[in-house]
């Protein structure tokens, strides 16, 4: 079975002088920036391995800006690795060098006030090399956050270890620490998840878990107070009944990365290959966490592990997967996972607290992949919309790029016809915290002055005035099938999901006159009950029932304009059926329509007799 050792090396975005997963445009005070001049700062000085050991003036100037830099491309904290040069070739210091070079790097961490925690050392042909995380210290209302959605199978252990790493106790077995999680009496009851929930773990400066419940409830704002970095789990529904919630939660609430959740014992089953996929599809990359690994016989276990291990390697998915067993295994899996193509397994067990340690340890090391865009006009996508007494009109969501402040003036929108309106932020909260600002990666809670709930759903979006935003009845898309009995035809509909959004779409063209599972096309969408705020390049999920496409938006079209008229749905074409489409289109209007019309007709007659014995007679002005 393979292990992290018989991984095919990756490249380690780690390392004085190694490029960042992100791209590196340098700053004086490290703050990101887009004036070309900046990147003129030269740092060949200290591309060297041996130049923490004795820095000049300027060399511990330049490393401390270096430091800086890297530290706000990753929204707050770096690994940084010593004893190994910018070409990562000869590295490894003697034990002298070593030393000098921690005090030097350990008196850097002081001046730019950030906390150094060593995370693996390594005894190399030339010496020693160390790899370090240097955390900045943040005020009491920031915090990093990460996101990463639960995903699995019915039964696979989702809400159990949601509960055991965010109460710090372990499981019975047979759901006791899952019962603090449920938000519904069925839940409860039937022990399933039904929809999207919210779990928080916080992590502080050097790594140590501060969630502390207090008499098993977590107050989230001291959790987020003493955190430096702050987990968000969302936790989402493992029953094929609930896919449809499922998918809102990948999409709608923009997570950083899946954790895909496997029993040990019933291995790959159920929804487990399809939210895999949903993951991929959505481009978010994926960990893996096998469960009930002390309840498994080992040669369960390994067969499963086999089939887990071909599935993640199959063309489909593409993956490297890597069993984690030690620390040093956990920072090389962390290190490199920006690269997605790399899949750390971790096999766990949430009654006696096997490897959970490893498990924590690598979700401290996660960095969000949502950065470097808060100089950017400000866009909010809102997930939820509440009420709440004594407050208002409350939208929750997550902020896609630039920063929201308080009091500022956003637009709000589209309605069902598609305008925007001005409205202003009255209060922000961070996992309930007040706070004044939010920047792009962040999700938060805004309270709204002057505006009703009702006027309000899932799907609006808030955005910075300037970017005049314009809401879109139709787009074209790129779509790939990857699932359909039959065929795909023009006026087909099925439900978009993309960013928050969530709509019945038709399809008004294709590039070609039918698709099939594993047909790639070029196809125009129209909305079918109001315009939306969409944008190039978001991913969209395609589909109703078992039919699955996935894709992404190539181009809005707002000035496509609302039309009266809506396509009647094409529903499923047989195989043999493969004429023109518009042809087709034509003979199958005429049954469509003629079954509306008795639709029509019938529900006219109960109308009529409804009114007769109750003699109503406003009702014969409903239009049907
Ligand atoms: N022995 C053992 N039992 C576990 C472990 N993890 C979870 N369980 C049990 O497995 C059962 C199902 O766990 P849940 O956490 O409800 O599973 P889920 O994936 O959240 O299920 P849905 O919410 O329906 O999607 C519960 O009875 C848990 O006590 C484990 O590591 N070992």
């Amino acid at each position: 079975m393979n292990n992290i050792q018989n991984a095919p090396a990756l490249p380690l975005n780690v390392g004085v002088g190694i490029k960042s997963a992100r791209s590196n445009i340098f700053t004086v005070d490290g703050v990101p920036t887009q004036q070309p001049q900046q990147l003129s700062i030269d740092y060949s000085s200290i591309r060297g391995k041996d130049v923490l050991v004795a820095p000049n003036e300027e060399q511990l100037e330049l490393l401390k800006r270096r430091l800086l830099d890297r530290i706000s491309d990753s929204c707050g904290e770096t690994i940084y690795e010593i004893g190994v040069g910018e070409d990562g070739r000869d590295s490894g210091l003697t034990v002298e060098q070593f030393e000098a070079s921690m005090r030097t790097l350990r008196q850097l961490a002081t001046a730019i006030d950030a906390d150094l925690v060593v995370l693996r050392e390594r005894n190399v042909e030339k010496g020693k090399t160390a790899q370090l995380l240097i955390r900045k210290h943040i005020d009491t209302t920031d915090f990093m956050e990460i996101r990463v959605a639960v995903v699995g199978n019915v039964d696979a252990g989702k809400s159990t270890l949601l509960g055991v790493l965010t109460h710090g106790e372990l499981d019975n077995g047979r759901g006791h620490a899952r019962q603090r999680l449920f938000r519904h009496k069925h839940e409860i009851e039937s022990g399933r998840t039904s929809s999207v929930g919210n779990d928080i773990l916080g992590f502080d400066g050097v790594g140590n878990v501060v969630n502390k419940p207090d008499h098993g409830h977590l107050d989230w704002v001291k959790i987020c107070e003493k955190s430096s970095k702050v987990i968000t789990f969302i936790d989402l529904a493992g029953h094929e009944r609930y896919l449809k919630t499922t998918v809102f939660g990948m999409t709608g609430h923009a997570p950083d990365f899946g954790m895909l959740m496997i029993g040990a014992n019933a291995g790959i089953i159920g929804m487990t290959k399809e939210h895999l996929g949903l993951a991929l599809a959505l481009a978010v990359p994926v960990f893996v966490v096998v469960t009930k690994i002390d309840m498994c016989p080992p040669n369960v276990l390994q067969d499963n592990m086999k089939l887990l291990f071909k599935m993640l390697k199959s063309q489909g998915c593409r993956k490297v997967p890597v069993v984690v067993r030690s620390q040093d295994d956990v920072v090389l899996s962390a290190t490199n996972f920006v690269s997605e193509r790399l899949c750390p397994i971790f096999q766990v067990s949430n009654v006696n607290g096997d490897n959970l340690e490893l498990l924590k340890m690598f979700l401290n090391l996660l960095s969000t992949r949502m950065a470097g865009s808060e100089n950017l006009p400000a866009e909010f996508q809102i997930d939820d919309v509440y009420s709440v007494p004594g407050v208002g009109t409350v939208v929750s969501g997550t902020c896609l790029q630039g920063t929201i402040k308080l009091n500022d003036n956003l637009m709000l929108g589209p309605n069902a016809v598609g305008t925007f309106v001005p409205i202003t932020i009255k209060s922000i909260h961070r996992k309930r915290m007040n706070v004044e600002r939010v920047r792009c990666g962040q999700t938060a809670s805004f309270a709204l002055k002057k505006i009703k709930r009702t006027y309000l759903r899932k799907g609006m979006v808030m955005v910075a005035p300037e970017l005049k935003p314009q809401a879109c009845w139709e787009f074209e898309g790129e779509i790939l099938v990857l699932h359909h009995p039959t065929t795909i035809s023009a006026r087909y509909q099925a439900m978009v999901h993309c960013g928050s959004i969530r709509q019945t779409a038709s399809i008004v063209r294709m590039s070609c006159d039918c698709l099939r599972t594993g047909d790639k096309a070029r196809v125009k969408f129209r909305f079918i009950k109001q315009p939306e705020y969409i944008r190039a390049g978001q991913r969209l999920v395609f589909r109703e029932g078992r039919t699955k496409a996935v894709g992404n938006i190539l181009q809005p079209m707002p000035q496509a304009a609302a039309s009266p008229y809506r396509p009647k749905p094409a529903k499923m074409q047989s195989r043999a059926h493969n004429g023109s489409s518009n042809s087709s289109n034509n003979q199958q209007q005429q049954p469509a329509t003629a079954a509306a019309a008795a639709k029509k007709k019938k529900l006219q007659k109960i109308l009529a007799k409804l009114c007769s014995d109750f003699h109503i007679h406003r009702l014969n002005r409903i239009h049907l």
